[in-house]
């Protein structure tokens, strides 16, 4: 029985460990004795008893539920004649231990409740009394035996809630491990998709998420280096409007043209940004802000007069660098403010170009 060897090692039993427990109940020699005597009576009314046993049993409608049909009822009854017999044989080894670790994993599995369980040994315990008072009469044996039997009846309960709770806790640690499981295929997924973001599926523009990690490049090399940097922050203008009269296909057409100056734009060093909506970001490497307005601007602005003539756009410049680097945050929260303040001068009227 492979289970039952695992079963055994998970619960650590061993010869030793069911001494200790005797130890425990102070179950002696004496008591397997007065039990073994006992054994050829009980014989004698093992029918009796298994059927009086299973009328009671079958008389509880949950009961006679969780029983079900005729053929599992017989194998329950002849499960108990053995178990009965047990009790009564003198052996209670490993071997012995073992069916009761047994029995409680059945019982888990099919569902026994702990109140079931015990009112079953119960009813058993009441009917083996009244048998033993019946065939004994008022004598020393009687006494004895009925101890003995309830010190092994609570050796065998203990035993079965036991396997009870170990397999319950088995249940839990392979739903546990389920869970973490999914929690880990979810994570993968999770960074895959982050993976596919990288890149701006409109605009093929690195995206938002790793523009922090390409800054933070570009000024440790320029530190480095001590060359300059440039952040330039670009936002189309009343591109609400462009949407909502020529429509949304065509606002993602003027996205993806101005992805592609920006990039034209650029050097192989720079990195150009879909920050979000109509929004973008450009990392210049080695540019001082004159470089920017003077040479990239100038080309953004002449590509977007060819390819998009009915499209303005709005741009921030700052520099850090080459000699005291801003902080990258503190390098785009500057950028983004100084394309808001020339937006805001265009729409007041105040624009001078
Ligand atoms: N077609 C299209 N529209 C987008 C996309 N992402 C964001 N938008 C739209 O872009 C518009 C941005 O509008 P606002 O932030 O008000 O900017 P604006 O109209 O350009 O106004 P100003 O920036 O003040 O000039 C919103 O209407 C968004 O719905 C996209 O991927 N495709």
């Amino acid at each position: 029985m492979p289970n039952m060897k695992t079963l055994l090692e998970q619960l650590r039993f061993t010869e030793s460990e069911i001494r200790v427990r005797k130890r425990l109940l102070s179950f002696t020699a004496e008591d397997v004795s007065a039990l073994k005597h006992c054994c050829s009576l009980i014989e004698q009314r093992l029918d009796t008893i298994v059927d009086a046993f299973y009328s009671i049993q079958t008389s509880e409608p949950e009961i006679a539920a969780l029983i079900g049909d005729a053929d599992t009822l017989e194998r329950l009854q002849s499960a108990q004649r053995r178990y009965i017999l047990d009790l009564f044989t003198g052996n209670y080894d490993l071997e012995y231990a073992n069916n009761r670790l047994r029995i409680g994993l059945v019982h888990k599995r099919i569902g026994v409740e702990p109140k079931y369980y015990l009112s079953a040994v119960y009813l058993l315990r009441r009917l083996l009394v009244e048998n033993l008072n019946d065939l004994l009469g008022d004598n020393d044996l009687r006494l004895r035996a009925i101890q003995a039997l309830d010190k092994l009846l609570y050796f065998d309960v203990t035993l079965v809630f036991e396997t009870y709770i170990q397999s319950m806790m088995s249940a839990l640690e392979a739903v546990k491990n389920r869970t973490e499981d999914y929690a880990r295929a979810l994570e993968e997924t999770v960074a895959m998709r982050n993976g596919e973001l990288r890149t701006d599926a409109l605009t093929g523009l690195t995206t938002r998420r790793f523009l922090h990690e390409a800054l933070q490049r570009t000024l440790n090399a320029a530190q480095r280096r001590a060359e300059p940097v440039s952040v330039i922050f670009v936002d189309v203008d009343d591109f609400k409007y462009l949407n909502d009269h020529r429509g949304h296909a065509y606002g993602d057409q003027v996205l993806c043209e101005l992805g592609k100056v920006l990039l034209d734009a650029a050097r192989g060093e720079d990195t150009c940004v879909r920050y979000g909506g109509d929004e973008f970001c450009v990392v210049l490497a080695n540019s001082t802000e004159e470089q920017a307005l003077t040479s990239y601007c100038k080309r953004i602005n002449s590509l977007l007069a060819e390819r998009l003539p009915n499209v303005k756009i709005s741009m921030g410049v700052v520099q850090t660098g080459p000699q005291h680097f801003d902080k990258a945050e503190e390098l785009l929260k500057h950028a983004d403010h100084r394309m808001y303040k020339e937006k805001t001068v265009k729409k007041n009227g105040l624009a001078k170009h």
